[in-house]
């Protein structure tokens, strides 16, 4: 659809996949923008944001030096932050999008090759601030924070500790003589380290802490913390910080170490809107959910499936581009070279990248939705809701992370060597989000806590208690017994939930089995951690496939006959190839026979046929600007070799002839002079 700006010349092979395509590309990009209103707005803020002047590197991002590297993202930080509040403001800013549009996330791709420093900042800092403070500690801190007097970052992890949150050891000693908080770290290990933006950029934190009053601890509490001068950006005395050095990826978001040598803060830095302290150090409890302050992280999983959603459609459309251009092989001796998307494999390999990008999205509309709900509820004073949403957001960032990195990673093998390349983005997308199947809770742990409400969830339903809407399948398949079989969505999806509720059984025997032989209940859950994860991961599968098919379903009543074709094929390529990855769990739970699986397998491959002449069109229904996608491999025109030599000419070792190592050692090694 988005031909961009000054398109020259189209690969002829594009052309002729664009051509041949059997629905109308603009149909789908309105689905997934959310109505055709949003497209507008959409491209209106793409077109006046991403121009040449604010874009243009003449020395690619990867051939800088680290230092070169975080200085051109904070220069670019600082662009993309005046553009946004001088000029985006005109457009209502985000609100025109509603709170579920990430438009402005997806145009800062187009200035970050890897990561803002200010990304904390907008997605931690400010939401915390939000979320932590009292309506009046509010008024103090938001106006600074979104005028950017003050930039800050949230500082949980520390070496010692990122998953134990109960664990961390950074201390905050209320002192009720001066009424100040006197913050200290007591040991290396609890040096505070990761934080994005605290290395060099920020000049205030929050700082998650043990609050000690009148001689007890109360447990983790955040405060707001001014670590840097305003004015010369020196390091305040009592503060130890830097940045933590290079890494896989977000090499220029400048994570950091923070310690504090007996360092003090006003009373009120303490974020006061779950817990507080009276000026005499008397500790206030206000949570009565008792987690309210892991709050901020909640809000963060719940963003983060979007995040994923979009950057597997980035790779997907990386991928299938450039497999419609590039040609190997010969399928028949003599035969043209095909398009490598013609092999049946490569399209095993892409198009579940173009369903599951659907499948998260349409997933993460709906988990923000139902977030909005529970925000709700707790605005009303009602937190009922929150562990089940805790377990469901839990799951979803676990799975959808750990899917879509491993996804990006099968796009970049789909392009051969040129996918290794970092000007075809690919390896900078995949180090993004491999990342997030760690940060905000690694994968295992937060499938463990989603297997605890599940465990629970089980002995609610022996008990005959009613269940929540997201486990009530669990009354259904309480019966021991195989799930019927039946190869329609519908069928699938039941079998889907069917596994999860054998697995959740299986989990909970083998819990009761270990507590007989007289472990305690403590050693027969970490005995049976494996299959609770497996369980976890059953449950959470079964609700992407429901919500995917039925937000599928919903989304496409008033298509198009063609859209509603493509879109029902897609969804039901996904259900296939969950059912066929996952065929040994439906053995042993479902009734699923040897001639069902034969079925099942013919079905898949007819569909990776069907979708085959739809696969370019599906991919440009994502709508990704070129600026935003940044790769050679990928481009609305198609010109691969090109680009790749444009680039390859870029390189600074392409700027002389000969370099100076040649004189320096290569010769003198040559003459035996070294
Ligand atoms: C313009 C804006 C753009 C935004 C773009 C967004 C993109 C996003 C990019 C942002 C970049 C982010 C960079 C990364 C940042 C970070 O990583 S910050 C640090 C994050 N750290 C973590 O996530 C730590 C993970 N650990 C935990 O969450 C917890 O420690 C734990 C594992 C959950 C355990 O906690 P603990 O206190 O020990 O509890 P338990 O004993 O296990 O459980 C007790 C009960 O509490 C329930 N519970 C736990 N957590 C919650 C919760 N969050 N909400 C509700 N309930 C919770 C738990 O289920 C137990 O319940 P019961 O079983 O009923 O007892
Ligand atoms: C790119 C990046 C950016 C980050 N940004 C920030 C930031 O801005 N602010 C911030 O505060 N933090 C940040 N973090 C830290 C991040 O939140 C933690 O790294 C994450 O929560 C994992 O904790 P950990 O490192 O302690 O891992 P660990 O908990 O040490 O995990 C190591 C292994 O132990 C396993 N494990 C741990 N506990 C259990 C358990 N109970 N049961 C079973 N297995 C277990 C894990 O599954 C994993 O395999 C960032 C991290 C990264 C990678």
């Amino acid at each position: 659809m988005s031909d961009n700006k000054g398109v020259r010349r189209v690969n002829e092979d594009l052309a002729r996949e664009r051509a041949n395509c059997s629905f109308d590309v603009r149909e789908i990009t309105f689905l997934l923008d959310g109505g055709e209103n949003n497209t507008i707005t959409r491209k209106k803020i793409e077109d006046f944001t991403l121009t040449d002047e604010l874009l243009s590197d003449k020395v690619p991002d990867e051939c800088l030096s680290p230092k070169e590297k975080y200085e051109n993202a904070v220069r670019k930080s600082c662009l993309f932050g005046k553009l946004v509040k001088d000029k985006l403001l005109e457009f209502g800013g985000l609100e025109t999008f509603g709170p579920n549009s990430f438009v402005l996330r997806r145009i800062a791709d187009a200035f970050f090759k890897e990561i803002s420093p200010l990304l904390l900042h907008l997605g931690m800092f400010v939401p915390t601030i939000l979320g932590q403070c009292t309506a009046e500690q509010q008024s103090e801190w938001l106006p600074r924070a979104l005028s950017m007097q003050v930039i800050g970052t949230y500082a949980q992890t520390e070496l010692g500790h990122g998953t134990f949150i109960r664990g961390l050891e950074t201390t905050a000693t209320y002192d009720p003589e001066t009424e100040e908080f006197v913050l200290h770290s007591p040991t290396l290990s609890s040096f505070k380290w990761w934080a994005g933006g605290l290395g060099k950029t920020v000049n205030h934190c929050i700082v998650v802490a043990q609050l000690h009053t009148k001689g007890q601890c109360h447990g983790t509490h955040p405060f707001i913390v001014q670590i840097r001068d305003l004015e010369t950006h020196q390091p305040l005395p009592g503060i130890k910080v830097g940045e933590i050095g290079p890494k896989l990826g977000f090499n220029t978001a400048d994570n950091g170490f923070l310690g504090f040598d007996k360092y003090r803060i006003p009373r009120m830095n303490m974020m006061m809107k779950n817990a507080q302290i009276l000026k005499d150090g008397t500790y206030v409890k206000l949570d009565r959910h008792g987690k309210m302050t892991y709050g901020t992280m909640v809000f963060i999983r719940v963003m983060v499936v979007n995040e994923v959603a979009f950057n597997l459609a980035k790779a997907a459309t990386i991928a299938v581009r450039y497999s419609a251009v590039r040609r190997q092989s010969e399928k028949k001796p003599g035969e043209p070279e095909p398009q490598i998307l013609d092999y049946v494999t490569q399209q095993h390999k892409l198009f579940i990248c173009i369903a599951t990008a659907h499948a998260l999205q349409l997933t993460s509309d709906w988990l923000w939705r139902t977030f909005s709900g529970v925000v709700t509820d707790i605005k009303h004073g009602k937190t009922d809701s929150l562990p089940e949403f805790h377990a469901l957001s839990s799951c979803l960032k676990a799975i959808s992370t750990s899917d879509a990195a491993l996804l990006i990673e099968q796009c970049r093998h789909s392009c051969g060597g040129h996918g290794y390349m970092m000007s075809s983005n690919l390896p900078l997308i995949y180090s993004f989000v491999t990342a997030t199947r760690t940060y905000e809770g690694d994968y295992t742990v937060l499938l463990l806590q989603t297997a605890r409400f599940l465990i629970k969830a089980w002995e609610q339903a022996e008990a005959g208690k009613p269940l929540t809407p997201t486990v009530s399948y669990l009354t259904k398949y309480f019966k021991d017994g195989r799930v019927p079989w039946d190869s329609t969505s519908e069928g699938i999806v039941n079998a889907a939930y069917g596994v999860a509720a054998g697995k959740i059984s299986a989990c909970v025997k083998s819990i009761r089995n270990r507590v007989k032989t007289g472990l305690s209940y403590e050693d027969a859950w970490d005995l049976t951690t494996v299959q609770l994860v497996a369980a976890a991961e059953a449950h959470c599968r079964a609700v992407i496939c429901d919500v995917y098919r039925s937000e599928a379903v919903r989304l496409t009543e008033k298509s198009s006959p063609n859209v509603r074709a493509v879109m029902r094929q897609l969804t039901t390529l996904y259900l296939h190839y969950w059912a066929l990855e996952r065929i040994g769990d439906l053995l042993r739970y479902s009734a699923v026979s040897e001639e069902d699986v034969v079925a099942l397998q013919q079905k898949y491959e007819e569909l990776l046929a069907l979708i085959r002449p739809d696969a370019v069109g599906l991919v440009d229904a994502f709508d990704i600007r070129d600026e935003i996608l940044n790769s050679t491999l990928g481009a609305y025109d198609g010109r691969v070799y090109e680009r790749l030599m444009e680039e390859a000419l870029k390189s600074p070792l392409n700027a002389e002839p000969v370099n100076r190592s040649f004189h320096m050692y290569l010769k003198p090694l040559m003459q035996g002079k070294l």
